[in-house]
């Protein structure tokens, strides 16, 4: 079922004890704090935390953009601890997607020639049937020869939706994908997002500070501290705006509560 974790399943992404630790002796900050969770196939995955919790520093090891200072990271299967930066890079290009909130397409690109820029850096030649059908997914069919100056920012992430799910990745990763977009369009693109879940089967992670954006997601890890201190399972608006509110004072109190909700503390 949709939106459960079902602990039959291999998870795409597993980490176990991750810490990061930044600085040196005299300027260490624990960014990461023993960390461990699963997050399964087909399932989309919000991260929460108030700012300087961990999230992006959760987001870029959970991908293997960066290091964790001890701990293992696994993404479909692979340890990513062991690959050098050219193995890693090449992994990251054929097997994880990643949205951005300032999108990151090329100027210079049609909408055709950005999405298949992952497929084209990978060595490989897009398949015009592969580049229709995401387009059609995303609505931007119509758009094809177009550049990113030309589209709106919703239709601009539409382009970064497709260019990530091009390569029919492992997992998506999103920072704050929505954060540049008006109320209306973020629904949207996260309604397409939820689509790629549902329908697609694909695995979705994406760090938010919005409450609505969370709501879309099947489940809420709240994170305070670099560790992991609550979840919410289909989390509405209201739910998620209640356990931000909370969060500073009652980080204990979840650690202790929500102990058996699926994240391995
Ligand atoms: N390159 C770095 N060097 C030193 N400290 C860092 C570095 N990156 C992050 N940190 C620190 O690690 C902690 C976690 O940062 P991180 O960016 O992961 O938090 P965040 O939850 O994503 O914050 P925000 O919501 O503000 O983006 C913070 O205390 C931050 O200052």
């Amino acid at each position: 079922m949709i939106g459960t974790q079902d602990p039959q399943s291999d998870p795409v992404v597993r980490l176990a004890a991750v810490t990061k630790l930044y600085g040196g002796a005299k300027n260490r900050v624990t960014a990461l704090d023993n960390v461990s969770i699963d997050l399964h196939r087909g399932t989309f995955t919000a991260v929460m935390g108030p700012s300087g919790s961990g999230k992006s520093t959760f987001l870029h090891c959970a991908a293997g953009l960066d290091k964790p200072t001890s701990g293992t990271v696994h993404l479909d299967g692979v340890d990513l601890g062991p690959l050098k930066e050219r193995p890693l890079t090449r992994f990251r290009r054929e097997r994880i997607g990643f949205i951005f909130q300032a999108f990151n397409l090329m100027p210079s690109l049609t909408v055709v020639d950005n999405v298949t820029l992952p497929l084209r850096l990978a060595g490989t030649r897009p398949k015009k049937a592969q580049v229709n059908e995401v387009l059609e997914q995303v609505g931007l069919s119509g758009k094809r020869g177009a550049r990113p100056g030309e589209l709106s920012g919703g239709q601009q992430q539409r382009v970064a939706i497709a260019r990530a799910l091009v390569t029919r990745p492992a997992v998506i990763f999103g920072d704050e994908p929505t954060g540049a977009l008006d109320t209306r369009t973020a629904a949207d693109v996260l309604a397409l997002l939820r689509q790629a879940v549902v329908v697609a089967g694909q695995t979705i992670v994406m760090v938010t500070h919005d409450p609505v954006a969370a709501s879309h997601a099947d489940r809420v890890v709240f994170l305070a501290d670099g560790r992991f201190v609550g979840t919410l399972e289909r989390p509405t608006v209201e739910q998620v705006t209640d356990h931000m509110t909370r969060m500073g004072s009652w980080s204990d109190r979840f650690a202790t509560n929500e102990a058996e909700d699926g994240v391995r503390r």
